[in-house]
Order: structure tokens, then C-alpha cells, then sequence
């Protein structure tokens, strides 16, 4: 008995360690023909809310998704989060959000974009507001058009944007947005601040993310195939799903690395 108490606090003490951010798309759910078509394991919110408690509160999504949405599929306002690659982000409730005023010849090109592709089936325009993602999913032939198509859009937007592929999407975005500066400023806060970061993403955009918890000495995890600068890997969300629930379960972290 005296054994498993002593367990139990020694698992306790190690979780206060670490600090999990997680990936949306890809990541947590599996991908879908479309944006909005994306279906949450309706286990899921409760394994994270578990998770969360065990972490001390130290979870929070990172995703170029709007936190609009991710509420809507997580829970309204019920986790941390950094939403559009960083450019919002909520910390324990407080919401600091990205304003599409103040972003009006971006506004002028979604609005360009969304002429120009009308005439292209399949190409789907995502909206974002402060960003615009371009997805080519439904017609794969058309990778190169939406290439060119955001290369052109870009030298007219300046350096103040960049482009951020993903997968069969290309996203334009203000420069300064990134998932790794994001991580790297939760970190800077309660209860994240002094803990040791895990990520866990699937697509390019995560790889900033990556190279962050890397330097930071965490543990990056990449999930599924593809080159990556991810110190380890699980095959798929689904697999993802059951370590979270594992760990949220019996309180022992799956990741080998930060043994
Ligand atoms: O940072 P994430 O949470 O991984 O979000 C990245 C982008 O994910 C979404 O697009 C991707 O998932 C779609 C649904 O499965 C899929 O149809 C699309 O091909 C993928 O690229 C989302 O629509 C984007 O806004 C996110 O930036």
C-alpha cells in the first residue's frame, strides 16, 4: 500500500512537469474531403478535460484553425488554445484575438481569391479572417494553379504575409505568425512557465513547432509518415487518441523521450 501511494506521488510530481500542446487536424481528428466535414471522437473532450486536470491545467490546442471553431467542436471555452498558427490565442479564459480590420488588403485579396477560383471546381476558399487558407483536397490537379495562384497573391501583399502549406492547402498569413513563437509564449505564462513542452502535429506547420520544444529540450512528436524534425511518431490520431486516454487513465506519460 505504502508502495503504491508512493507511486501515485511519484507519478503525481512527474506530471506537474510537463506542459502538452497538441495539433487539431491530423493530430487529434482525422483528416476530411473538406474543412468542415472534420468529426470529433465524442470520447475526446472528456480524455483532454482529464488530461488538463492532471497537467495542472497545462494543455492547450495549437492550430491553424479560428478558436470559433474549435469551440465549437471541443467545448465552448473549455480549453487553452492558440488558433490561426498563433495569431489568437487563449490563456485561462483570456482571449486575445486577431482582428480582420485590421487587415484590409488581405480582405481585398480574399475577396480577389474568391473570384479568381470560382471558376475552378473543387478549389475550396477558407475564410479565416485574418487568414485565407486555399485547399485543393477535391482537385488534386489544381496543386499547381492554387501554387502559382498564392505566389502571385503574395508579391502583391508584400512581406508582410507568407504562405504556409499544409496538406493540399496552401494558407496566406500575416508573417509574423508561427506555432512555435506561440508555444514558446504560453511557456512564458502560468502553469505553463517551467514546464517541459510536448507538441504533437502531423503537417508542416507544425514543424516550427517541432524545432521549438527541440530546442527548449521537450519532446516533438509527429503523427504519421513524412519528413519531420519530430524526435518521435505515432502512426495515426486514432493511436494518438488511446495514448492521451492512456495517459489521462493511469498518469504515465507514452512518449519514450522524456523518460
Ligand atoms: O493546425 P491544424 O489544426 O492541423 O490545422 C491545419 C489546417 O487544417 C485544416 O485543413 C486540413 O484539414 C481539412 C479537414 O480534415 C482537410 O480537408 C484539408 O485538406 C487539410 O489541409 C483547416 O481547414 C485549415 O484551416 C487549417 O489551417
Amino acid at each position: 500500500m505504502a508502495e503504491a501511494l508512493l507511486k501515485h506521488a511519484m507519478d503525481h510530481d512527474t506530471q506537474e512537469q510537463w506542459a502538452l500542446f497538441l495539433d487539431f487536424d491530423g493530430t487529434l481528428v482525422d483528416i476530411a474531403e473538406r474543412p468542415e466535414a472534420v468529426v470529433v471522437d465524442p470520447a475526446l473532450p472528456e480524455i483532454l478535460t482529464s488530461l488538463a486536470a492532471r497537467l495542472g491545467g497545462a494543455l492547450a490546442i495549437i492550430s491553424g484553425r479560428p478558436i470559433s471553431f474549435l469551440d465549437k467542436r471541443l467545448g465552448e471555452r473549455r480549453f487553452d488554445m492558440a488558433g490561426l498558427h498563433g495569431l489568437e490565442h487563449r490563456i485561462d479564459g483570456e482571449l486575445f484575438s486577431c482582428s480582420p480590420d485590421d487587415h484590409p488588403r488581405l480582405r481585398e485579396m480574399v475577396e480577389r481569391l474568391e473570384a479568381i477560383v470560382r471558376t475552378k471546381p473543387g478549389i475550396l476558399i477558407e475564410d479565416k479572417g485574418c487568414s485565407v487558407a486555399i485547399h485543393w483536397r477535391l482537385a488534386p490537379i489544381e496543386r499547381d494553379y492554387v501554387h502559382s495562384t498564392v505566389h502571385s497573391a503574395l508579391e502583391a501583399l508584400g512581406s508582410d504575409y507568407r504562405v504556409q502549406f499544409g496538406k493540399a492547402v496552401a494558407e496566406i498569413l500575416p508573417s509574423a505568425a508561427g506555432k512555435g513563437k506561440v508555444i514558446e509564449s504560453f511557456l512564458q505564462q502560468y502553469p505553463y512557465r517551467g514546464r517541459r513542452p510536448i507538441f504533437i502535429g502531423d503537417d508542416l506547420t507544425d514543424e516550427n513547432g517541432f524545432k521549438m520544444v527541440n530546442a527548449l529540450g521537450g519532446c516533438s512528436v509527429r503523427i504519421g509518415a513524412g519528413d519531420t524534425v519530430a524526435r518521435e511518431r505515432l502512426g495515426s490520431p486514432s493511436d494518438l487518441r488511446q495514448a492521451l486516454a492512456h495517459w489521462a487513465a493511469q498518469g504515465a506519460c507514452p512518449f519514450q523521450e522524456i523518460h
